[in-house]
């Protein structure tokens, strides 16, 4: 079956330093494929290039056998490509279900002034965003807090909104930046379930994240970055091992 994404040759430079260079790595439909390596390795700089916060020095990104990367993010994400950065916000003073259909906006067809005259278009594209909203919100067993406001929900269901939030948008691959920073063993092991389960529902997954272990339960393979190239790519099983993951990134078997 062919990749949904293609990275080939993604080069990234700053100036004279090259975050990324020549990174080829691809995502199968219904895979979960993790990115690993020390700080620095250039993790948040290939998820941006996938996402189109930055542009490539050189190289070409194709999702669903199309070149996307000179594509502004919210034309990618209205192709299916969604995000659930680290750092994304939640929005205080919105409920959960404000929170998550925000989401939605990325993909929906009407504009501001249509919201702000309430125009029947404005009013179907609500209506269909309630419901992408409450459905996401299923998928992430968020629904018995849909009416709470966000900051009142523990950190790890804070994760799990955000990554509803993503949902909003039906994507079809869903970049997943370190979900597991900061949470304690059960908030974890929950999220780690939620994205086994979408990994079920048949959704492709690259996820960024530190965590050996969570990486280990979670991706059918793993690629790893040192300074920018890849240093391994293949199955956990395999890449703990390779004596280059090892001195770069593990620090001896697990
Ligand atoms: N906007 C920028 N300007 C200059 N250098 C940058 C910029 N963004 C990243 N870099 C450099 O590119 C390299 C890769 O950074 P990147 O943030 O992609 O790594 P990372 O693997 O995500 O690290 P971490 O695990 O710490 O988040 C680093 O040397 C970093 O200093």
């Amino acid at each position: 079956m062919p990749a949904l994404l293609t990275v080939s040759g993604a080069t990234r430079r700053f100036g004279g330093v090259y975050a990324l260079r020549d990174v080829d790595l691809d995502v199968a439909p219904g895979e979960t494929h993790a990115v690993i390596g020390p700080n620095g390795a250039g993790k948040s700089t290939l998820f941006k290039l996938i996402g189109g916060q930055l542009v490539a020095t050189a190289g070409t990104i194709a999702y669903d056998g199309e070149r996307i990367d000179r594509l502004a993010p919210h034309r990618r994400a209205r192709r299916g490509i969604a995000i659930a950065f680290q750092d994304s916000p939640v929005f205080r003073g919105m409920s959960v279900a404000e929170n998550v259909m925000v989401g939605a906006h990325a993909i929906t067809s009407a504009g501001p002034m249509s919201a702000i005259l309430r125009l029947p278009r404005h009013r179907r594209e609500e209506t269909r965003i309630r419901g992408l909203a409450a459905q996401a919100l299923d998928r992430a067993g968020l629904s018995p807090w849909a009416d709470q406001p966000a900051e009142s929900l523990p950190l790890g269901r804070q994760r799990a909104l955000q990554v509803a939030r993503a949902l909003c948008g039906a994507p079809r691959l869903l970049l997943l930046d370190e979900p597991a920073s900061g949470l304690r063993g059960p908030e974890r092991s929950a999220l780690a379930a939620l994205i086994e389960q979408l990994r079920g529902e048949g959704l492709s997954i690259l996820l960024v994240e530190h965590d050996v272990a969570f990486v280990a339960r979670l991706a059918d393979r793993v690629t790893v970055l040192d300074l920018g190239q890849v240093i391994a790519s293949g199955p956990f099983a395999e890449i703990r091992t390779d004596s280059a993951v090892v001195a770069a990134y593990l620090g001896g078997p697990t």
